[in-house]
């Protein structure tokens, strides 16, 4: 088996991810897939060398760790820390405990650095919450508790979900050790007296750059902290961007924390390939999508939009073209978003049409292609001398845009991003991205299936 020049390797032998499923069996003669399984070896390289954000000196025996956690481990396929998990377990699980603020590029396994973190700190004899993990989206929250179930196999961890519609109505006071949601619910079970929260000692934010965000979750999220005992608590903030704004809010939030931090150059990942396509307009842009379909299925593939009505529309007329793709945005029941996101996960849907609601955390080591049909936007408030109110979305969103291209290249695998263009616009858009990611988007010819296959199978060789 060859190492290719970059030392990337590509999707991983099933099961090595622990708590996601197997990988889905690639078509027979797909030369894309066919190195798929070709992942030890190269995995070992980038984990022995020092610039991969997967490299680790030590051995998990080395960082701390309880003999069934380390069970827990090796049962989910691991076999060397990486850099965040390396550097972060030992600062997290020392004596007396310190908040922690960590970032690590998107696929780099920090859920498994807090996971072990909150197993080490519960005493499992005790019958009441101990540790809680807040997430920006439902999908996020049940992958983080996998991981937990997972890596806790070994433990007599008990846990349970703060997430929308999983609790029935008279269930008791909750006497799970950890309870991973979202922060609305776990601000409602805490305030129906449902979570007592006076025996937390292990409170983590995942995407905690979004979950401090004024704009965004920052409200529930110190609502839920507020409810916490002040004394002992240990924070832990985890992301793979922390913009500057939120940067300053969190180390407010986390209190003299250590932190491990990177430079801007490093925030994306360089085994994802980035390439750009010109669609006429608007419209043209469902046509190209279409045209790649073939290239869509070969792995698996998530299409980013915009808006919830975009997915939609494109998935139904999709579908009513034949093509079997589905959609998942937050306007859907509880219940229905499982099941998207479980095929998903399973193999059994190979093209997800979203929104912003899974860009973040979400692990499936079969994406292999994300498309950004809409580029991230932010929304900009007007500002300045006789600015009116209101804002609008003209700025790009770069690190919606990286936590988005990062669902795929996960843990040294290789992945591709195309970001459909199609006016001045979204051009000037397109380039201030790449000015501020510093990494190079390639054009794709739209028009020649061919052109796109060969350079599509050249970027995940
Ligand atoms: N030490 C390890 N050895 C092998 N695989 C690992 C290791 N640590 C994590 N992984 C796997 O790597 C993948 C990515 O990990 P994880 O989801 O924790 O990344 P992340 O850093 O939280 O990414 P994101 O920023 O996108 O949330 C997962 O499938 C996980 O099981």
């Amino acid at each position: 088996m060859e190492k290719d020049a970059d030392g990337f390797y590509t999707p991983a032998a099933p099961g090595a991810g622990g708590s996601t499923p197997a990988a889905p069996q690639p078509a027979p003669n797909s030369d894309l897939i066919k190195s798929t399984f070709e992942v030890d070896v190269t995995l070992a390289d980038q984990q022995g060398d020092p610039n991969s954000p997967l490299y680790s000196a030590k051995t998990f025996e080395e960082l701390g760790l309880h003999d069934d956690l380390l069970k827990g481990i090796y049962d989910m396929g691991f076999t060397k820390p990486s850099k965040i998990q390396e550097r972060a377990l030992p600062l997290m699980l020392s004596n007396p405990p310190t908040n922690m603020i960590g970032q690590s590029q998107s696929g780099t396994g920090k859920t498994a650095a807090f996971v072990l973190t909150m197993l080490s700190r519960v005493d499992f004899s005790k019958p009441q919450p101990q540790a809680l993990c807040l997430a920006p989206s439902r999908e996020l929250a049940r992958q983080i508790m996998s991981v937990v179930v997972a890596m806790g196999k070994f433990t007599p961890v008990q846990t349970e979900y703060a997430i929308k519609d999983n609790l029935a109505r008279d269930s008791g006071p909750i006497k799970a050790h950890i309870v991973v949601g979202t922060p609305g619910t776990m601000t409602d079970l805490i305030r129906k007296r449902i979570l007592d929260p006076s025996g937390v000692k292990v409170f983590v934010l995942d995407e905690a750059d979004n979950m401090l965000d004024q704009e965004g979750l920052g409200d529930q999220t110190l609502r839920v902290k507020n409810q916490l005992p002040r004394e002992g608590l240990q924070i832990l903030a985890f992301s793979a961007t922390f913009p500057d704004h939120v940067r300053n809010f969190a180390s407010k939030f986390a209190p003299n924390a250590n932190k491990i931090e990177l430079k801007k150059e490093e925030l994306s990942i360089s085994g994802i390939r980035q390439f750009y396509m010109d669609c006429k307009n608007e419209e043209d842009k469902y046509d190209v999508l279409v045209r790649l379909y073939a290239l869509l299925t070969i792995g698996q593939s998530i299409i980013f939009c915009q808006h919830k009505h975009t997915a939609d529309r494109i998935a139904q007329r999709m579908t009513a073209e034949g093509h079997k793709v589905a959609s998942l945005h937050g306007a859907k029941d509880p219940a229905e978003r499982d099941a998207i996101i479980d095929n998903f996960r399973d193999g059994r849907e190979k093209v997800l049409i979203t929104t912003n609601v899974i860009s973040r955390g979400i692990d499936i080591l079969q994406v292999n292609m994300v498309v950004n049909y809409d580029l991230p936007l932010m929304y900009e408030r007007n500002t300045g001398a006789g600015a009116g109110p209101g804002g609008s979305y003209d700025r790009p969103d770069i690190e919606t845009y990286i936590h988005r291209i990062g669902r795929t290249g996960r843990f040294g695998r290789r992945g591709i991003s195309i970001n459909f263009v199609h006016d001045k616009k979204t051009w000037q858009q397109m380039d201030q991205i790449e000015k501020a990611t510093g990494k190079t988007i390639t054009r794709i010819e739209t028009g020649d299936v061919d052109e796109m296959e060969r350079k599509m199978k050249e970027a995940l060789k």
